[in-house]
């Protein structure tokens, strides 16, 4: 009988507020939804993809894996346990076993320390381990991201931005995890360079089994490396299915909307006629957010709660069109 994969990690109905406005005294005056009540899963050795504009809230969902920003609403769950309520040795396991690789190597990297250094970082706080066996660590993690050994004792500053990127990775792989947190890991690289460390992201996973949690606004990216994709917009997931479903099966206008923006994700023969309106990114106080853009949307839409429809055992889509 066929193993089926570990869940890693599971949100259910996660929601973060920020303060946005704020009166003379100090006090609050507008919050700002920046995740609504989003629920997902990442199963072992899969990538969730995760699209959507600007300000939609992906690097915050991320930030709440990583237990870096805490949700207001909802709950995360590693392996099953509410992480708010892990102490001790179990939080420990959790923070060792999510790691974060960030878009812009430059400004993750401590410009004092040498390559070997960072990369053995995590080692060194977690282990007892002599300089000799952090050193011989970081040479291997380095061989596996495709840096020669000649770089352990070269400072950040000396590396391109590619290599860079691949030390973040290196440093993240120190403490075999078990889930990346990938937030535009390719977004600040020459696009020459993007598609090594893309391809390097899915030798690692190869290898070792590792899951993604890979945040991009570069559709391409996201087609490449997803097993399943989540659509984010103003905080709402609208469409979540497997990538081919997702990306051929398009559900939700904003999804098609986005697509349509990447001209060779999509024929001219297969483009469907969604186009924005005109009308300014306004805010709803309730009803689907996505409504003042929208070409196909109804006055319903304006009291429609976001509640996700199946499409398919897989793939869902919280559009009033499709209930
Ligand atoms: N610490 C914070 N305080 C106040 N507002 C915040 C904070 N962090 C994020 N936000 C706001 O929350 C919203 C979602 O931000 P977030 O960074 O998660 O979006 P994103 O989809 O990752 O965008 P980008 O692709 O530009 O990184 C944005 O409007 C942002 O300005």
């Amino acid at each position: 009988m066929k193993n089926t994969p570990t869940e890693i990690l599971r949100l259910e109905g996660v929601s973060k507020t920020f303060p946005l406005k704020k009166d003379f005294f100090g006090r609050v005056k507008k919050l700002l939804k920046a995740v609504n009540n989003v629920s997902l899963f990442i199963k072992q050795g899969e990538t969730l993809g995760v699209i959507g504009e600007s300000g939609c809230g992906k690097s915050t969902l991320g930030k709440i894996i990583l237990d870096l920003e805490k949700p207001d609403r909802g709950t995360v769950y590693y392996k099953g346990r509410d992480i708010s309520k892990l102490k001790g040795k179990d939080y420990r396991e959790y923070r060792r076993n999510v790691q974060a690789v960030f878009q812009n190597p430059q400004s993750s990297l401590n410009p004092r320390m040498k390559i070997w250094e960072i990369v053995s970082e995590g080692l060194r706080i977690n282990f007892k381990l002599s300089k000799k066996e952090l050193k011989e660590r970081a040479l291997s993690l380095l061989n596996e991201v495709g840096l020669p050994s000649s770089y352990a004792d070269s400072y950040p500053h000396q590396l391109s931005g590619g290599q860079k990127q691949r030390v973040a990775i290196a440093r993240a792989l120190a403490l075999s995890p078990e889930l990346i947190v990938a937030d535009e890991p390719t977004s600040a690289l020459d696009v020459s360079v993007q598609a090594q460390i893309v391809n390097l992201f899915m030798d690692i996973q190869e290898k070792k089994g590792i899951s993604y949690f890979f945040i991009s606004h570069s559709l391409p990216v996201v087609e490449a490396v997803s097993d399943r994709v989540l659509v984010m917009y103003k905080g709402y997931v609208v469409e979540e299915g497997k990538t081919e479903e997702v990306f051929k099966e398009t559900a939700h206008p904003y999804t098609r909307l986005l697509i349509e923006s990447v001209p060779e994700l999509f024929s001219k023969k297969e483009r469907k006629a969604v186009t924005t309106l005109e009308a300014e990114d306004e805010e709803l106080e309730k009803g689907c957010p996505f409504y003042p853009r929208c070409s196909v949307r109804k006055r319903e839409c304006l009291s429609y709660d976001m509640e996700s429809f199946k499409l398919t055992e897989t793939h869902k889509v919280s559009c009033i069109l499709y209930l």
